[in-house]
């Protein structure tokens, strides 16, 4: 890696919900230590740019990336995923028509139990690393299984191959098959390994131990609370899954009666915190959200694999009004496909959904989110639900340098760009025009677009894929 690296071209982020920032003609540096160190509007030179910047770096190595005459290509930050059980890749498709409860019995705990053997957690781990770099996801939240060797296993992967990562041994000790279970002691245990493992082996800032209760049922309330105090205690993240089907909420009902609600389990051994992400969030009463917003948790909103277990659709538009954090999550083996992009595609439609159960034109039209909505939701979202804003997300001086570069004309793209498609940035004049029609390029990109057109991805200022290798 050079010293220093000046990027050049168009920048697209979304740095508010809702909004699209298009900075074209811009130089964008970023030093050794993956830092954005400044952003260039009206660039003419992005070499120049790095020296007038500092011209101590005359003595050193400038790499630039000129996409500049490139038409169709630009940079967008990393995609998060804030939810993926790296551990069920290989069940990917596979669901049949179960539902929740009876898919965990059939097709997840039998597969989760197999990982125990290192070599096939290595396989299918450096599987997942290899597709969702590939498709521009520079930092995930991931779930791995029950076991401390191979949840380190996957800590050390990432680190190799340079994902920003949440590491999550999963945590249960009741309502579990007897092949997939640890009693508590055992859970203990395990965690400890794997958070002294990370921290104090694998030693990389990128990657983080994440305190994983599975859900409410496979956990007693004794393990929770101890959960809760060791994430507290070492300042960790924390991760599980809350209403997500109807037959889960009536059997969390009957296991916790004590509890107002599902959400209260969780508050109740003090599991909700900043840094605490939701899974799905479907079947939430206005007071379980009250609690989440109070707790400043974030939800992720995966809806390839809500629509495909068939588990409901998330009223993601009363979450953002509820200004609770909202990012994506492509929650494989429920979910079947790792892209963000399409996971962002499919949150698009099912909100859609929701809106065509609206009688009032304008209920309606709030329900709907946009093509800037999802890409928010693909990025900055994403890190807000991480809690990680202020490192990560959009491009900002002092942020590390996440990214990927598309090409809409890649390769064997199925995106199809027209000449007079193209916003002609070398004509400054037709700026406003420009931007409408870039808009309009997004919009094919998020509908049309595919890992295909993701060439090339660098977190923390660090190359981690490439197309053309
Ligand atoms: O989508 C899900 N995937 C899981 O593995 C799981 N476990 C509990 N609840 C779950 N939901
Ligand atoms: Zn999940």
């Amino acid at each position: 890696m050079s010293k220093f690296c000046v990027f050049y071209g168009t920048f697209v982020d979304t740095p508010v919900l809702g909004q699209l920032r298009i900075r074209a003609r811009t130089s964008l540096g970023v030093d050794i230590n993956g830092v954005i160190k400044f952003i260039k509007a009206e660039s003419l030179n992005p070499l120049q740019d790095a020296l007038d910047f500092d011209p101590n770096l005359k003595s050193c190595e400038i790499n630039v990336v000129d996409t500049f005459e490139h038409q169709g290509t630009f940079f967008f930050p990393g995609f998060i995923d804030t939810h993926v059980h790296a551990s069920q890749y290989p069940n990917a498709g596979i669901f049949g028509s179960s539902t929740l409860l009876d898919w965990l019995e059939t097709y997840t705990f039998p597969l989760e139990a197999g990982l125990k053997d290192l070599d096939n957690a290595r396989k299918i781990y450096n599987r997942v690393l290899d597709k969702t770099l590939a498709h521009g996801t520079t930092t995930a939240s991931y779930y791995t299984t029950i076991d401390a060797d191979s949840s380190n296993l996957m800590a050390e992967i990432c680190a190799q191959r340079g994902q920003r990562a949440l590491i999550g041994k999963v945590c249960m000790n009741q309502n579990s098959p007897d092949y997939y279970v640890e009693t508590l002691s055992e859970c203990q245990h395990s965690l400890n390994k794997v958070v002294d493992h990370i921290r104090n082996k694998i030693k990389d800032d990128k990657v983080k131990p994440i305190v994983t209760p599975r859900f409410a049922p496979t956990c007693t309330s004794e393990l929770m609370a101890w959960l809760g105090k060791t994430a507290q205690e070492h300042d960790l993240h924390i991760q599980t899954h809350l209403s997500e089907n109807k037959k889960e909420l009536e059997w969390v009902k009957e296991l916790f009666s004590e509890s107002d609600s599902y959400t209260e389990v969780y508050d109740s051994h003090q599991l909700l915190t900043p840094k605490t992400v939701l899974a799905h969030c479907i079947h939430l009463s206005d007071k379980e959200l009250d609690i989440i917003k109070e707790r400043k948790s974030g939800v992720s909103h995966c809806p390839i694999s809500n629509s495909s277990i068939t588990s409901g659709e998330c009223e993601v538009r009363r979450l953002l009004d509820h200004e609770i954090k909202v990012g994506l999550g492509t929650d494989l083996s429920g979910g079947y496909d790792v892209s963000i992009l399409a996971t962002a595609r499919q949150a698009l439609l099912v909100s859609r959904h929701l809106a065509m159960k609206e009688p009032d034109a304008a209920k309606q039209e709030h329900l709907k989110l946009s093509v800037n909505d999802v890409l928010f939701l693909s990025s900055l979202g994403g890190a807000q639900v991480l809690d990680m804003e202020e490192t990560i997300g959009s491009f900002e001086v002092g942020k590390q340098f996440d990214t990927q570069l598309i090409d809409l004309n890649s390769a064997g793209t199925k995106v199809d760009v027209f000449d007079w498609q193209y916003a002609k940035w070398s004509e400054k004049s037709r700026d406003d025009e420009n931007k409408k029609l870039f808009e309009d390029l997004l919009a094919k990109w998020l509908f049309t677009g595919d890992d295909r057109n993701t060439v090339s991805v660098w977190v923390a200022g660090k190359q981690v894929f490439s197309s053309v290798n």
